[in-house]
């Protein structure tokens, strides 16, 4: 029996006259990977700003970790992961002083190597966070969520703009954080990463969820439906070309 972590029930958000989010429910369970689909302006990161505490809710109930939004936000801060801005980080800092920052703001005693370790950054650790490529960029921000051991990460679009081998790395390594124990709830808008990478995903269309359920679920159900995408003639694609012909390692960057 899977563990309810979060519960959202009947969640609304109205801008002004405007209702972005309107009356959404779900539950994401414990150590899962829950993707958050849906055009641009659905309403995805109202949603998960409104769940990270940072934004207020018009009606609605969410529950994180048995604690309710309306009387224990701050607990709920305690034990979420969430990915900041890059406009957050003190530009004089290097990766590892950014690191020891957020330690001591979280009240953590951690060792800045060993976590940069687990990102594979340990050779930028005197680097500056701009002097990080992209893909590096993401790796260390996803580092900075896990610096107070945190229940639940929040990702928010963590591969746009990555090249295939930097997204691969990406997957490789959000998975190794949901084997941990910790569950992830990240949003994307490229479908084969929900596809490969997700264990559930809910489709979220003009401030509702359309579709919940596993990609694999959702594929079969519209295939019932009779749907047939045209034949595939090629055994290949441009990515495969890509990957195969510049290597599947991740590069220096
Ligand atoms: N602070 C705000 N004031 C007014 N309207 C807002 C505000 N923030 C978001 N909106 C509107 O609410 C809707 C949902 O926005 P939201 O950012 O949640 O969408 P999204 O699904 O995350 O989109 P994207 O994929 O583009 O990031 C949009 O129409 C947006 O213009």
């Amino acid at each position: 029996m899977q563990q309810v972590i979060i519960s959202v029930k009947e969640l609304t958000k109205q801008y002004g006259s405007f209702e972005a989010v309107k009356g959404i429910s779900f539950d994401v369970y414990e150590g899962e990977i829950f993707g958050l689909l849906g055009p641009n302006g659905a309403g995805k990161s109202t949603t998960l700003e409104i769940i990270e505490t940072l934004r207020t809710k018009t009606s609605g109930t969410v529950t994180v970790n048995g604690f309710n939004l309306d009387h224990a936000p701050n607990d709920i801060k305690k034990i979420i992961g969430v990915q900041l801005q890059t406009s957050g980080y003190y530009p004089g800092l290097n990766l590892v002083e950014l690191i020891q920052l957020f330690a001591g703001l979280y009240n953590r005693n951690i060792d800045p190597m060993e976590l940069l370790g687990r990102v594979n950054l340990r050779d930028k650790a005197k680097n500056k966070f701009k002097e990080l490529s992209g893909g590096q960029k993401q790796r260390f921000s996803i580092a900075t969520t896990l610096i107070n051991e945190p229940k639940i990460i929040f990702l928010d679009e963590p591969t746009t703009g990555l090249d295939p081998q930097a997204r691969r790395n990406l997957w490789d390594l959000i998975r190794e954080i949901r084997d941990k124990g910790t569950t992830i709830i990240i949003t994307t808008h490229y479908m084969d990463e929900a596809e490969k990478l997700c264990d559930r995903v809910a489709i979220v269309d003009s401030g509702r969820i359309i579709a919940l359920n596993t990609p694999d679920q959702l594929i079969d159900d519209l295939v019932a439906t009779g749907f047939e995408r045209p034949k595939e003639v090629k055994m290949a694609n441009l990515e495969d070309v890509f990957i195969h012909m510049t290597g599947k390692e991740l590069r220096g960057e």
